[in-house]
């Protein structure tokens, strides 16, 4: 017995049941590519809508659905799960965690959820709130629910854990990570015995802050090689240092490792977090772990001395490569940080990278270690002094994955460019508790509002496909979208990609070179990636979860309209060459309409509101109180217009069922009614220019300025 069992045989040799998505990037090398071809090239252009599914949450849609045996299983917003017959869209039974309102600000950006692993019969999800969830897949009903994380891990308001990646099976084991390290964590990832949720191994992605075993699987590795990457006494000691595997964990079964996607460094200024000291392990890495003990096997940091936010989180894929005349199991890696790396999947040693997106943080990589030849002005940090950084904290290419088609030999990466103005906290670093701890500053992270500031940054903001050729390191063709924050991609043996993109279109282009061979409207913004599968009546189907939301439109809010104007209307959508399904309902697009202002507000309070806002409201509710339209746009909320009701949902929590926590543990009352006086003098300056971007056939505002 090679304790994979019948599930992981079943994942190995995926390709014998096409019809099948039984783990999140389909089969175990996570290529996002099927080889179904009953919808191709030639037939594309007939597609047709087969059935939707409306969700219960109009919020950000991240997942990868399954599909085993005919049934989907679709993750959704506020961790809920969904079994549905994938041929018909009827539901079949649904799960909801009940994950507490409150929880939504313990999380950078949105409270969204990437999809479930299928093990023996069960199903298996995390939970914004830290669980993770096994029911039994036939009937919805619990089998266990355990904790992941452990009460140490929990070290008072400045920390903080959520989940919302996708768990993956390896030999029998549910591994799973988290999220947090915005706020303040030490990031890990547990394994549990996916038929009881015993918990297996455990293993820390960044050293213990006094250098003493955890009793965990990396206890070793950590004391003896990590620590010594950091300054015994920095900010990091406190925070939790980082390395959250919020996205990427990946079992290959070629080279019997599981590959954990290492997250950013907490808080992100390296002078404050490592005193500038050191490349602080495993920030910013693919870490290398034998699956039946989580024992360090090898790791390939991509970037050293992380203070950009540049996570190795994003998707792992294993491909076999000619290079220099020999095939090679390599992993192929796109991460935030711009590089696309070729990697020894066995022993991790690097083979090549090349920037696959415009990049101004680094030079290239030093052909025989990898290592970035920085740009030393983007060390911002070290130098004191402002650093307009691409790729940004966004990223090159996010959580929305890519795919490879063998059949052309091309790496299709979701990629996109989002600037970022990175500024020293002045002062030292000072956290607050529930609030993001970057040891930035965060009234300068913000966009000014004058014409000219906006313009140059939208200016800067691009959405495209990019076609890379791994065996030459180069781009082979791109299909431009119009803004960044796209969907994953999805390749098939019909020589077909498929796409979601921000604009609410869902796309097939022609693998080859990019052709538009279909598109749909499907209403509201795509950040998901589509799949493919086999109904019970052997038809081929392509379906994708919608909704638009993520930390894109939440954080950079007016300025996140890059692909027009989108109100949320989640669901999930499936098509195929028979669809015969009724048109999506018609519906209100316009969203709602700004409110005229109270006219007077106290100008000696709003700077400090000012403050306020971008530490604890930004990052949900927009940048400089602009709202993208995905959660409320405090300017035309009505409770800005009486200091009691607006105490009563930021102060006393009246709207916590909802996602918008209390902070009167954060925040004294003044400072809460200093956020409200800002967002009256925000309100009265931008009323005029919200009412008359509305002044179009459409009645829906244009982007911004
Ligand atoms: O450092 C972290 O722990 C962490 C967690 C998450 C998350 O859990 O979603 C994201 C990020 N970072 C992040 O940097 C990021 O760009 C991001 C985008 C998204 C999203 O779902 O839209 N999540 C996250
Ligand atoms: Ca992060």
């Amino acid at each position: 017995d090679d304790g994979q069992g019948a599930t992981g045989e079943a994942i190995i040799h995926a390709d014998d049941h096409p019809g099948d998505w039984m783990t999140y990037g389909r089969t175990y090398s996570e290529q996002r590519y099927s080889p179904l071809d009953q919808i191709n090239r030639s037939n594309v252009g007939n597609l047709k809508l087969a059935w939707y599914l409306d969700l219960d949450t109009n919020r950000g849609q991240e997942g990868t659905p399954l599909v085993v045996d005919g049934t989907m299983y679709a993750t959704t917003n506020w961790s809920m799960m969904k079994a549905i017959d994938a041929a018909t869209g009827k539901l079949r039974w649904s799960y909801d965690p009940r994950v507490p309102g409150n929880i939504a600000d313990k999380g950078c950006c949105d409270t969204v959820n990437r999809g479930a692993a299928y093990w023996n019969g069960k199903v298996y999800f995390g939970t914004f709130d830290g669980r993770l969830i096994a029911l039994d897949a036939k009937t919805g009903k619990l089998v266990w629910s355990v904790n992941t994380i452990p009460p140490e891990a929990e070290l008072g308001k400045q920390r903080s854990y959520t989940v919302d990646g996708a768990p993956r099976i390896a030999k029998g084991r549910v591994i799973i990570g988290n999220g947090g390290s915005e706020f303040g964590a030490r990031g890990f990832v547990s394994a549990f015995d996916a038929e009881t949720g015993k918990l297996d191994w455990r293993f820390f992605t960044v050293p213990n802050p006094k250098n003493e075993p955890d009793h965990a699987a990396s206890d070793s590795v950590l004391m003896n090689k990590a620590y010594q990457t950091w300054s015994p006494t920095g900010a990091w000691t406190r925070q939790g240092g980082g390395g959250t595997v919020w996205d990427s964990i990946v079992y290959d079964p070629v080279s019997d490792l599981v590959y954990l996607g290492v997250g950013n460094g907490s808080p992100w200024n390296y002078k404050y977090r490592s005193e500038g000291k050191g490349d602080n392990l495993f920030l910013g890495s693919i870490v290398a772990l034998k699956p039946e003990t989580g024992e360090y096997v090898w790791h390939f940091q991509e970037t050293p001395m992380d203070q950009w936010d540049f996570t190795s989180v994003q998707q792992i894929m294993t491909v076999d490569l000619p290079i220099n005349g020999e095939t090679r199991h390599v992993i192929v890696h796109a991460p935030k940080n711009g590089f696309f790396y070729i990697i020894d999947a066995k022993t991790g040693e690097f083979i090549s990278g090349k920037n696959y997106v415009y990049v101004n943080w680094a030079s290239g990589l030093d052909p025989k270690t990898g290592r970035p030849i920085y740009n030393p002005d983007a060390l911002y940090t070290l130098t004191g002094k402002d650093w307009y950084g691409i790729p940004g904290d966004l990223g090159g290419h996010n959580f929305a994955a890519m795919a490879y088609s063998p059949k052309t030999g091309l790496v299709y990466i979701p990629a996109q460019q989002v600037p970022f103005l990175y500024t020293n906290q002045v002062g030292g670093f000072t956290p607050h508790p529930d609030s993001w701890n970057l040891g930035l500053d965060m009234n300068k992270v913000g966009i000014p509002d004058s014409p000219e500031a906006k313009q140059a940054f939208v200016k800067d903001l691009k959405g495209w496909i990019v076609a890379w050729d791994p065996k030459t390191q180069a781009e082979a063709w791109r299909v431009d979208h119009k803004g960044p924050w796209n969907g994953g991609i999805l390749a098939t043996g019909g020589d077909l990609l498929f796409q979601g993109l921000a604009n609410g279109e869902f796309h097939a282009y022609d693998a080859t070179n990019g052709s538009d061979l279909f598109h749909f409207a499907a209403d509201s913004g795509i950040i998901a990636p589509p799949v493919t599968y086999l109904g019970n009546d052997k038809k081929q189907y392509v379906a994708v979860e919608v909704g638009w939301g993520g930390i894109y439109p939440f954080f950079l809010g007016g300025l996140a309209r890059t692909s027009g104007w989108t109100v949320n209307h989640s669901r999930i959508i499936a098509f195929s060459l028979e669809g015969k399904s009724a048109p999506l309902p018609k519906q209100n697009d316009q969203g709602f309409l700004p409110v005229k202002p109270p006219a007077q507000f106290d100008s000696k309070r709003t700077d400090n509101g000012y403050f306020q806002f971008q530490t604890y409201c930004a990052a949900c509710h927009g940048d400089n109180a602009e709202g993208a339209g995905v959660l409320p746009d405090l300017r035309w909320s009505g409770s800005i217009r009486h200091e009691d009701a607006f105490y009563n949902v930021v102060g006393r929590g009246a709207l916590t069922a909802y996602g918008m926590d209390r902070f009167d543990s954060s925040m004294n009352p003044t400072e809460i009614e200093d956020i409200r006086q800002f967002l009256i003098k925000r309100a009265n300056e931008t009323y005029q220019r919200e009412v008359d971007a509305r002044k179009n056939a459409a009645g829906i505002p244009e982007q911004q300025p």
